[in-house]
């Protein structure tokens, strides 16, 4: 897989910080009854950085990803897109700041890929309106940063878990947005492409939270972490400083043995028999 640094790659210098205040988010329908998903989580996402949300399953961190989105609704707080609440954006606009990539972006239309990458223009082009050269030029560079451009003319039912992953990433980087949300990008990737994808997301010069279950690649890409758990903010900070066998254990209820790269950076390991 070949990535390339081009327009769909880079946008130095136009990203924008993402803050979450005090987000409490109920289930939908719930009525604000019940127990919370998320309760009082703030987090600030820096402009043109890499921020990891790591927790165990069932933690929130789809939850916050899809409020940051403007996707969830939000019983108390607020999410600000640099100074502005991003509620106030219309939603047009927000499809244009924002991108999610989920987690399970399941579909059997009968799509190539390229129509799938395509999608992601969308919110540039309206959706009645046809696609142009630059939307197709756009498509084109952004298949080609995930290494998938020979790829463009096959049915999207046809490729393989990690394939659609990589022509997912692509579809959100067709939007060409100053924020860049990714639910476990790294899901059915092999390894070379797990640190492809990450290093991609980390030079694109975009805001970029992540939901990472690996915390060896959360400790690798990231600049800062939100360890979230049972909807709350457990720690958050650059992830030298707060990942540690005491968190871990706190957290995940295992302890691990912790490694340090030649970098200072912490490797987790299971504990040795
Ligand atoms: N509509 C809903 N009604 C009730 N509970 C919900 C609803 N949506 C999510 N939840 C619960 O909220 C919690 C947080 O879910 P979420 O998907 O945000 O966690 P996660 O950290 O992304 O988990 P995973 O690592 O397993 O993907 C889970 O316990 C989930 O079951």
């Amino acid at each position: 897989m070949t990535l390339s640094v081009d327009e769909v790659t880079s946008r130095a210098g136009t990203a924008a910080e993402l803050r979450a205040a005090e987000l409490v988010v109920y289930p939908a329908r719930s009525g604000d009854r019940g127990p919370a998903l998320l309760r009082g989580v703030s987090m600030t996402a820096r402009p043109a950085g890499v921020t990891g949300l790591i927790g165990p399953n069932g933690a929130g961190k789809t939850t916050l990803l899809r409020s940051l989105a403007g996707l969830q609704p939000i019983s108390s707080g607020e999410v600000l897109l640099g100074a502005r609440p991003l509620h106030r954006v219309p939603r047009r606009q927000r499809a244009r700041l924002l991108a999610l990539l989920q987690q399970q972006a399941e579909t059997e239309l009968p799509l190539a890929v390229l129509d799938v990458v395509l999608l992601g223009r969308i919110p540039h082009r309206g959706r009645w309106q046809p696609v142009g050269d630059r939307d197709t030029t756009v498509a084109a560079q952004a298949l080609r940063a995930v290494g998938m451009e020979s790829f463009a003319e096959r049915r999207w039912a046809s490729l393989s878990g990690g394939e659609r992953q990589r022509v997912q990433l692509a579809r959100a980087l067709a939007q060409q947005p100053e924020v860049l949300l990714l639910d476990e990008p790294t899901n059915h990737l092999d390894l070379r492409a797990q640190w492809e994808i990450l290093a991609l997301a980390r030079d694109s010069g975009r805001t970029v939270i992540a939901a990472l279950h690996d915390l060896n690649l959360a400790a690798a890409f990231c600049d800062h972490l939100v360890v979230l758990e049972h909807g709350t903010v457990a720690a958050a900070g650059p992830p030298a400083e707060i990942l540690s066998a005491g968190l871990v254990e706190q957290v995940y209820g295992v302890r691990p043995e912790v490694l340090h790269t030649a970098a200072g950076r912490p490797v987790f390991a299971p504990p040795a028999p």
